[in-house]
């Protein structure tokens, strides 16, 4: 059994309590998102307009469903991949090696589902099974999360998380206690990061919208438009994938129950919020409204890309033209603070845009419910309590630049406002 390494992290997520607290509320949040945008009232605050009996919940078939995506989406991770990059440097100065496949990974699991469609699969049924699709892919979240933590158990020291390996099991087990658990060379929380939970999201607002289709002549416009952004934004996902590698869900946090329910059960039962609601709660949306919605999602994805591919490029390297003539701070390590640019805007200008974004998949489900509205909420909240997390570790890693950074940029995500 490894040992506790070094000087222990400070606990995050209000501890084991805390954790323990997420654990039972997460998925109770996701089960109720689920069970109340097909109630017609549609109420987010409030109690489940229904409780589920087990038999709503467990079904062999959602099962098989679940594991058969997990296959095939491990199965186009497997195949060659245009680029294999390199990871951040490890504790033990090894570098990891990553496939770069998951835009091949899309537009696969779009020929063949187009291709499944055209022999008469019925996707539009997905929408019903939602329910017993969401208990599965919880369940596999925590078992599988489980045995990461048995395995975490029998791994080197070295291997071990920052923050996942305090001593205390339920703690570690929300958090994870390996940093990159793999097989061979098949990275698991890199995997599901991006792959069965993203493209799964895309898959079930599709069927949504089918399934609009099919109920009322032709999808609405209300629909197309959060079937566009949200496939846009997981496009992009894939598109950028290597960026992913410098985020700290890879570098620094676990791979544990949060990230393994997170990814396979969180993203695509809740991010289709939108959709669900607008299948049960049709809403009206003219032209005019439609556009100014656009816009407002493209100056959302204006500011999200521009910020997240200027520190990309800078990071990967300094003297690029397109970033050669920003300002910027020299720290302690060696690497420099972008101090102009957007990064000179606010600390955080990839969260304002990707926030500006969330507003846009909402909006078209009009101002009658909040519900739609929870992706916005939970995600402002996300997004403030991550700047706080990535704020300690900057501080950690660079010290009085950051503190000087800070001083120049003092606003966090939204200029004059946070
Ligand atoms: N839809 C969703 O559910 C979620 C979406 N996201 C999105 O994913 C993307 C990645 O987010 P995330 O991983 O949180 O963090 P960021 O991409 O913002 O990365 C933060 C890191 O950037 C580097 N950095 C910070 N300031 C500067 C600067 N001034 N100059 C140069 N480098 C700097 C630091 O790392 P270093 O110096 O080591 O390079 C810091 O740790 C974002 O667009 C976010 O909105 C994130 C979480 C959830
Ligand atoms: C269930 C909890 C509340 C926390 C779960 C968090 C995860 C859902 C997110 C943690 C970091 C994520 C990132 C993305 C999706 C959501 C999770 C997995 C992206 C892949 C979304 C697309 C962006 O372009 C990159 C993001 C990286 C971080």
């Amino acid at each position: 059994m490894a040992p506790p390494q070094g000087p222990r992290a400070p606990l995050e997520f209000g501890g084991p309590l805390g954790a323990a607290a997420l654990m039972l509320l997460l998925p109770a949040t996701m089960f109720h998102l689920l069970l109340a945008a097909r109630s017609g009232p549609a109420r987010l605050l409030g109690p489940p307009p229904y409780l589920p009996g087990l038999e709503m919940l467990w079904s062999p078939w959602a099962l098989f469903l679940c594991l058969a995506w997990l296959g095939l989406q491990a199965a186009l991770y497997l195949l060659p991949a245009r680029k294999v990059a390199e990871g951040q440097e490890l504790k033990d100065k090894r570098r990891l090696l990553y496939p770069i496949n998951g835009f091949q990974a899309l537009v696969l699991t779009a020929l063949l589902v187009g291709l499944g469609v055209l022999a008469r699969l019925p996707l539009g049924a997905l929408p019903e099974m939602l329910l017993p699709l969401a208990f599965s892919a919880t369940l596999i979240a925590f078992v599988g999360s489980l045995l990461l933590y048995l395995k975490a158990l029998v791994a080197p020291a070295s291997a071990l998380a920052p923050g996942g390996n305090s001593g205390n099991p339920v703690y570690d087990f929300f958090l994870g206690r390996e940093l990159n658990p793999r097989i061979c060379s098949f990275d698991f929380k890199y995997f599901c990061e991006l792959r069965p939970g993203l493209i799964g999201w895309v898959l079930i607002n599709l069927a949504l919208l089918m399934q609009e289709a099919e109920l009322r002549g032709s999808p609405s416009l209300a629909m197309w438009l959060v079937n566009g952004f949200q496939l846009l934004y997981v496009g992009d996902a894939l598109w950028h994938e290597e960026a992913v590698l410098t985020t700290m869900d890879i570098i620094h946090d676990g791979f544990g129950f949060m990230l393994a329910f997170g990814d396979l059960a969180w993203v695509p039962f809740t991010y289709s919020l939108q959709a669900q609601f607008l299948l049960y709660h049709p809403q009206p949306l003219g032209l005019p409204g439609a556009s100014v919605i656009c816009l407002i999602n493209a100056v959302g994805y204006y500011i999200f890309r521009g910020a997240n591919s200027q520190k990309n490029t800078f990071r990967k390297n300094p003297s690029d033209p397109r970033v050669a003539d920003l300002e910027t701070i020299p720290t302690a390590t060696g690497r420099q603070l972008l101090v102009s640019g957007w990064w000179g805007m606010v600390r955080h200008p990839n969260y304002l845009g990707d926030l500006i974004m969330a507003l846009a998949w909402s909006l078209p489900c009009g101002v009658s419910h909040l519900l739609p509205y929870f992706y916005l909420l939970y995600f402002t909240a996300l997004l403030v309590h991550r700047e706080a997390r990535d704020e300690q570790q900057c501080l950690q890693k660079y010290g009085l630049a950051w503190h000087e950074y800070c001083r120049r940029v003092p606003y966090r995500i939204m200029p004059y406002v946070y």
